[in-house]
């Protein structure tokens, strides 16, 4: 069986999802950056209240993939897409769908910890206000912080600029930022990419606590972090068949399975470190 029908197949036959646990369905049919076709047929359903996580060497389309689920991808030019993600039964690719709406709800944290050059206060301040939030600010900045288990920290220096904290502070301050709007989903692509041991293990803590209230969707390159904190893995892989270099999903399921009982030769080959 060649690398493209053993991919159709796997995907069918390893897991199915309950639909009515599914908070976005991603039918990501082609997904292109000006004529080169970076990522293709791969469904890829966000489950609430769970951690999905995204591996798969380098190139593959992770990213590609996470930053079509809020759009992101808008923001680049020579970027196009095909197929549909669905939140809340919604195609947020509907032509009458306002991006900036859908990152309200779906919301992200990056691989750098970027905190703006603004106090803690209105580093997660920043998006009540452009959402022109009319509540008790302080009461929900608390609370953001608190969620990004931070609060402790920085109770007392508030005022102090983000960029004085430390590199896995920053960093829980982007997720308490992402999370101040209250949105629905996170998307967090390689959030401890940047982080030490034990910076990185405090983020996998909040990841798991957080997910409490959120569905989240993570980019990881560690195998062990998608061990240790997704209920769920997507496994890419890139074919090169055609010619070009196109990132598709070999095998999702639950993450046990994955890693022990993957379906896919690719998967195993993949997560028994034979190849990266
Ligand atoms: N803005 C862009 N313009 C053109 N090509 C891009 C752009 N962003 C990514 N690509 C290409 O799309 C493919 C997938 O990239 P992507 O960053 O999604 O992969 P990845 O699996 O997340 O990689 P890594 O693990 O190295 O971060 C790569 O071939 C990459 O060069």
């Amino acid at each position: 069986m060649n690398a493209t029908a053993e991919a159709v197949t796997s995907q069918a036959a390893a897991w199915s999802v309950d639909p009515q646990k599914v908070v976005m369905d991603c039918r990501l049919e082609k997904i292109f950056y000006g004529d080169f076709l970076a990522v293709r047929d791969s469904n890829v359903p966000i489950e609430q209240n769970k951690i999905t996580g995204f591996i798969g060497p380098s190139g593959c389309g992770k990213s590609t993939v996470l930053r079509s689920l809020n759009r992101m991808n808008d923001l680049i030019p020579v970027f196009r897409f095909e197929g549909s993600v669905t939140y809340h039964g919604q195609d947020i690719y509907d032509k009458s769908i306002d991006p900036v709406l859908v990152r309200r709800y779906i919301g992200m944290v990056f691989q750098q910890p970027n905190p703006f050059s603004m106090s803690i206060y209105d580093n997660v301040a920043f998006g009540l206000r452009l959402n022109r939030f009319k509540g008790d600010m302080d009461e929900r900045v608390e609370k953001a912080l608190r969620s990004a288990a931070l609060w402790t920290e920085v109770k007392d220096k508030l005022k102090n600029s983000g960029l004085s904290l430390s590199g896995g502070q920053q960093q829980r301050l982007c997720i308490a930022r992402a999370v101040a709007t209250e949105p629905d989903v996170l998307l967090m692509d390689e959030p401890c990419s940047a982080l030490d041991p034990i910076a990185t293990r405090q983020v996998e803590e909040l990841m798991l606590e957080l997910k409490e209230n959120y569905s989240v969707a993570l980019v990881t390159h560690n195998m062990q972090q998608a061990t240790r904190v997704a209920d769920t893995t997507a496994f890419f892989s890139v074919d090169i068949s055609q010619g070009g270099r196109t990132g598709y999903l070999v095998e999702m399921g639950e993450t046990r399975q994955v890693f022990d009982d993957p379906q896919a030769k690719l998967t195993k080959e993949y997560v028994s470190g034979e190849f990266s």
